[in-house]
């Protein structure tokens, strides 16, 4: 790219009024991304911080069930959309858009086209933190994303099985490849609680700390696997909103001060930089 001929895209504008966009990403499907990212979003909003959320999983636009949300949104003035409000939490998914059962099958140009509208053609007004719920895997939608805003950082979501880290670490190379700092890591899934109080590791709790200290990446905490956070998601009310009250809920809301802490860090020190050059 760096040989290439072709004209420079646009650079990447700050979003006015949204201070920190964080994309959420995994790599591996099927790891928790949506409920984490969706329960990050409650958790942050719990903590005082204005929150929005973008559906961006074009294989998997969960988000309007787990928030209880799934009307379509309004169209305001020209060509605004204005986002759904659940929980506190202002979001747009693909889903809304194309909803029903059928898969969305589109081209490249047409998925940044909609990534890009859901940036800049949301009334989302002013947010501490604007969420992306990234497909599995890596890929176009990052880009696109990339390319039309700067992004604060990522978290990426894995098991501690050994097929979901692996995955894992190609969403690392991915960020580092489209400079986007990695936050940090979460463990979703990690231990089972049975109701006599035995507890059980299903996808080998603790691999997804070691391969974040292995990257020297921050771990930002592990959510246990739980029938509380799949009802939660499924009915609509996410597990995070119980706040301080359950251990999910303070899990949720301990990686959600972390991001927070991170977010303001990286923050400040791109603002160095920025005035160093
Ligand atoms: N900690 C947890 N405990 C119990 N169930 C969970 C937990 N996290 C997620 N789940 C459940 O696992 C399933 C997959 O979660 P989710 O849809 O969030 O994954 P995903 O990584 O976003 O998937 P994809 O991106 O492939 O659509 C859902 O049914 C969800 O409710």
């Amino acid at each position: 790219m760096a040989h290439g001929h072709a004209p420079a895209p646009p650079a990447p504008l700050p979003l006015r009024g949204i201070r920190h966009i964080v994309a959420v990403g995994s790599g591996k499907g099927g790891v928790g991304k949506t409920t984490v990212a969706v329960n990050l979003s409650i958790a942050l909003s719990k903590l005082g911080y204005k929150v929005g959320l973008i559906d961006a999983d074009i294989y998997g636009p969960n988000v309007p069930t787990m928030l209880g949300a799934t009307r379509q949104p309004n169209i305001v003035g020209e060509n605004t959309i204005e986002p759904l409000t659940a929980h506190g939490v202002k979001f747009i998914s693909i889903g809304l858009i194309a909803p029903g059962d059928k898969p969305m099958v589109m081209r490249g140009p047409m998925l940044h086209q909609i990534i890009r509208q859901f940036l800049t053609q949301v009334a989302w007004g002013e947010l501490d933190f604007l969420l992306v719920d990234l497909p599995p895997g890596t890929g176009d939608v990052v880009i696109s994303l990339v390319q039309t805003v700067p992004l604060t950082g990522a978290v990426v979501v894995s098991t501690g099985s050994s097929v979901a880290l692996e995955d894992a670490r190609k969403a690392l190379g991915m960020f580092a490849q489209v400079n986007v700092e990695v936050m940090g890591l979460v463990e979703n899934m990690s231990q089972m609680t049975l109701p006599d109080g035995t507890i059980m590791d299903i996808f080998g709790a603790g691999a997804t700390e070691q391969t974040a200290k292995q990257f020297k990446l921050p771990f930002l905490g592990s959510i246990d696997m739980d029938p509380h956070v799949r009802e939660g998601g499924d009915r609509g009310l996410p597990a995070a909103l119980a706040g301080g009250a359950t251990k999910r809920g303070q899990e949720f809301i301990a990686i959600a001060e972390k991001v927070a802490a991170r977010s303001k860090e990286i923050a400040e020190s791109t603002e160095d930089v920025l005035e160093i050059s």
